[in-house]
């Protein structure tokens, strides 16, 4: 990467704003994405993204941009903050502009069809093209008001995690590398689900041992799962596994936590997400969960459970009585080496 050379981000939403002025406080020159003109002049005249992260001063070194062919052809690094929903479409038309760039996705989902993780669905795309994962407990709001943070980049490729360190890393934003890429982005996709659950579990004022049981057993269903797909589960443990589950599943700032919350206000599903009017990638990733789990035979009664209160017409009541009174089972079974 060249001195001068800008850094990309694709997608003018709340993460991709706030990523972009990271590396714009790092003195990097920083070309944002977004497809919808109106709102890149709205950035550039206003220096502050209003429709998805009000009131934060956008950096002079970011400069909104919406000719995506250039913006690629302009940068070797760059990173895709698109919702799963739009990442294939959107990459689809300049794959053949990706051949030896550094993408790095920080989208969490799952893409309904195949199964794929989004870098794997770069990796499709662009198959000569560098790949790396951003994941961690990341919100964007407090990202772009300067919470302390951390997060992992994660990449075989180490030249590439460490090109991601040297241009966020700074006074604010820690970032830790791992080569486990596919346990990394596993874990940012999948704690999404849980989110849900435990904005649903807060809004019916339950208490602080049902957060930690939730929270708890999580862990082990999303471990569990992973396991069975080959990933790593000490990856697990970290920012990107239990470090994200726990932010998603304890603030009100995260989207899932308030679709979760609406939801348990009684809202329907179409209502709790029409409401927060961003993202929230937890809602397809569960359909996707589910049958996924179903498929490969794994275990996963927190998710089943909220599916079927989501997409089967069961109560929360009838969920939590049927969770409750399940068979006894054995606490971090997916590593258990006892005779249980
Ligand atoms: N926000 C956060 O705290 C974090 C988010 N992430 C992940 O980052 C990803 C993006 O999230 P986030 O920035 O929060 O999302 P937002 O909902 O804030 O913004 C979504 C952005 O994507 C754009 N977009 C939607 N569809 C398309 C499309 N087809 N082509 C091009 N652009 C499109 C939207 O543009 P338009 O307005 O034109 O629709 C908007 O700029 C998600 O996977 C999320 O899980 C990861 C860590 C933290
Ligand atoms: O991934 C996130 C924090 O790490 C953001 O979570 P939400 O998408 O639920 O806001």
């Amino acid at each position: 990467m060249t001195a001068r050379q800008p850094i990309a981000v694709l997608g003018g939403g709340s993460f991709g704003t706030a990523l972009a002025n990271l590396l714009a406080e790092s003195g990097q020159t920083v070309w944002l994405w977004m497809r919808d003109p109106g709102q890149a002049e709205a950035i550039r005249t206003q220096r502050e993204n209003p429709r998805y992260l009000k009131g934060i001063k956008v950096l002079p070194g970011v400069e909104p941009v919406t000719d995506l062919a250039a913006t690629i052809s302009a940068c070797e690094l760059i990173f895709v903050v698109l919702p799963s929903g739009a990442l294939r479409q959107a990459l689809q038309p300049v794959s053949g502009l990706l051949a030896g760039k550094m993408l790095v996705s920080t989208t969490k989902g799952i893409e309904a069809q195949s199964f794929k993780l989004m870098s794997q669905i770069i990796e499709e795309i662009a198959p000569a093209a560098r790949i790396g994962v951003l994941s961690g407990p990341n919100l964007a709001r407090e990202i772009a008001e300067h919470a302390l943070t951390a997060t992992v980049i994660a990449s075989e490729d180490e030249a590439l995690c460490r090109a991601v360190q040297a241009v966020l890393h700074g006074r604010t934003f820690r970032v830790y590398a791992s080569a486990d890429r596919f346990g990394a982005e596993l874990g940012g996709a999948l704690k999404n689900v849980y989110a849900i659950m435990a904005g649903m579990a807060a809004s019916l004022g339950m208490g602080e041992n049902t957060k930690s049981m939730l929270i708890t057993r999580a862990l082990a269903e999303m471990t569990r799962f992973a396991v069975r797909l080959g990933a790593n589960p000490m990856t697990f443990l970290g920012l990107a596994g239990v470090g994200d589950l726990i932010v998603t599943c304890t603030s009100p700032k995260s989207r899932n936590y308030q679709v979760g919350y609406a939801l348990g206000q009684g809202l329907s599903l179409e209502e709790a997400v029409a409401r927060l009017g961003e993202v929230a990638e937890g809602v397809n990733t569960l359909r996707v969960l589910k049958a996924k789990a179903e498929e490969l035979g794994v275990y996963m009664p927190l998710v089943a459970g909220l599916h079927a209160i989501l997409f089967e017409g069961r109560t929360l009541a009838q969920v939590i009585e049927a969770l409750m009174t399940g068979e006894p089972k054995t606490d971090v079974d997916f590593i258990s080496t006892s005779g249980f």
